[in-house]
């Protein structure tokens, strides 16, 4: 019996994510461009590879149950194809029998015989109950509710308690439920070189963003198609993101002759935007990324914009030298990543608590650095893409109580006057938080701040 091409792939990006840390949003697409399937399998294994590992954590709980022995001692191969098996059986429509021979034959083939008729009895199991009776196994005597809502949603324990801890609100079910969910691909037409309503004319798969002024989403099909994405005008970004970039510019009116600074711009998606914002208001951007491989990103992602946009590559901590100071400065700092797991599948279960502290700190060193290139009176964006109260509200007040001359400024007001309506659910203190499920973007958190 052969295996069909959607779960030869699914297969080939679960075990790239598990022996080689590949990132499933990279990998993905190489091995569909080298694979060439249909538009129905390439659909059916994107499904099968991102639906299987964002509830990764849930299907080991539900693949041991039915084992009867932990999934740390099952072999790694037989794991991957029993994980793509328990999805297919609780989460698509596959018939059970599909489902069970085609994991069983993707068994002999990674392992050999050896392990068929186990992979076939777990399977069998699992396909003896729904979804729903699963949670209920799963559920029995656990207390915790965090515990709880991780194995249901399937999102670690951990990530739950901090996202509950960020969300100040009783709309936690329906952020877990959103986050196991794939979004729409965000677009941005980049002010000045692409229009968001001609956009929207000519591409009909496309719809404007509710929040973003330039932001449109694409529901299915290839970003690549859409006008203006080849020319890297109209740009792939999540609304979130363009949102706290214009944040910085359209906090207050834009001056001739204002300089800029992007301090951690790899691969450059913000930098973009903030080039094409300085080229109309006659403002100039310098780009910052410490990685070499991600500066060339930048470079690139700048290349579209008409004018001259140095991009340095250095280590933004040690950024300040000499008398050169910024009026504008936007650190869209390295961080979890925890507000964009829609995104980003295999995320939750990689990221550990024990990143967040060396994470912190370096947020904290570059925010000082941030502050220190700011010139009297100039403006600094602190931007995360999580909600982790230690890399965001925290970060901010160490900074606050650090620095007599810094003053945060009410950031929520910044995107209503942007968005052109107000935005319930976004107010954290003086900083503003987007969340999925309430505005349709990733997590991004920003903080603007002047430095007197
Ligand atoms: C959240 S990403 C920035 C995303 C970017 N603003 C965009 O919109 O495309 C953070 C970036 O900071 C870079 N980075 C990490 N540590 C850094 C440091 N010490 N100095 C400068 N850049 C750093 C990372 O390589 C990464 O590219």
């Amino acid at each position: 019996m052969s295996v069909s091409p959607a779960r030869r792939i699914a297969l080939e990006v679960l075990t790239g994510v598990r022996e080689r840390d590949a990132y499933a949003n990279l990998l993905l697409p190489a091995v569909l461009q080298r694979a060439r399937p249909s538009a129905a399998d390439a659909a059916f294994a994107t499904e099968l590879a991102y639906g299987t590992l964002r509830l990764l954590g849930r299907y080991d709980a539900i693949v041991a149950a039915a084992a009867r022995r932990p999934a740390a001692r099952i072999d790694p191969p037989v794991l991957d194809v029993l994980r793509l098996g328990a999805h297919q059986l609780l989460a698509t429509r596959t018939p059970a029998h599909a489902a069970v021979h085609q994991s069983v034959e993707q068994v002999r083939q990674a392992v050999g015989a050896r392990a068929t008729g186990f992979a076939n009895a777990v399977l069998r199991r699992i396909g003896e109950r729904d979804d729903a009776a699963w949670t209920d196994v799963l559920l029995d005597g656990v207390e915790d509710p965090a515990e709880r809502r991780g194995l249901a949603t399937g999102h670690p324990a951990w990530v739950v308690r901090e996202l509950q801890r960020a969300l100040d609100g009783d709309d936690l079910d329906e952020l877990l439920r959103v986050d196991d969910v794939a979004p729409p691909v965000g677009l941005a037409a980049l002010p000045g070189l692409a229009e968001r309503e001609g956009l929207l004319d000519r591409e009909p798969r496309v719809d404007p963003h509710p929040l973003s002024p330039i932001g449109a989403v694409l529901d299915a099909g290839d970003p690549r198609a859409v006008p203006g994405v080849a020319e890297g005008v109209v740009r792939v970004q999540d609304p979130g993101s363009q949102l706290v970039a214009l944040a910085l510019i359209r906090a207050r009116p834009v001056v001739a002759g204002e300089r800029w600074l992007d301090l951690c711009a790899g691969p450059g998606g913000k930098a973009a935007l903030l080039a094409a914002e300085a080229r109309l208001g006659g403002a100039s951007l310098v780009a910052n990324e410490q990685a070499p491989t991600r500066a060339l990103l930048v470079e690139q992602a700048l290349a579209a914009v008409p004018g001259r946009h140095p991009v340095e590559t250095g280590d933004g901590r040690r950024f300040v030298r000499g008398d050169r100071r910024f009026d504008r400065v936007l650190l869209d700092a390295p961080c979890s990543g925890l507000g964009a797991l829609r995104r980003r599948p295999e995320a939750r279960w990689r990221k550990r608590p024990d990143d967040l502290p060396p994470l912190t700190a370096l947020q904290g060193v570059l925010l000082d650095a941030a502050v220190a290139a700011t010139a009297p009176g100039g403006l600094v964006a602190y931007v995360t893409c999580s909600p982790v109260a230690a890399e965001t509200t925290e970060v901010v007040s160490a900074a606050l109580a650090r620095h007599d001359r810094l003053r945060a400024l009410p950031t929520t007001e910044v995107l209503e006057r942007l968005a052109g309506v107000p935005l319930p659910g976004a107010r954290r203190g003086t900083a503003a938080q987007l969340w999925p499920h309430r505005h349709a973007t990733d997590a991004m958190f920003v903080q603007l701040l002047e430095a007197r």
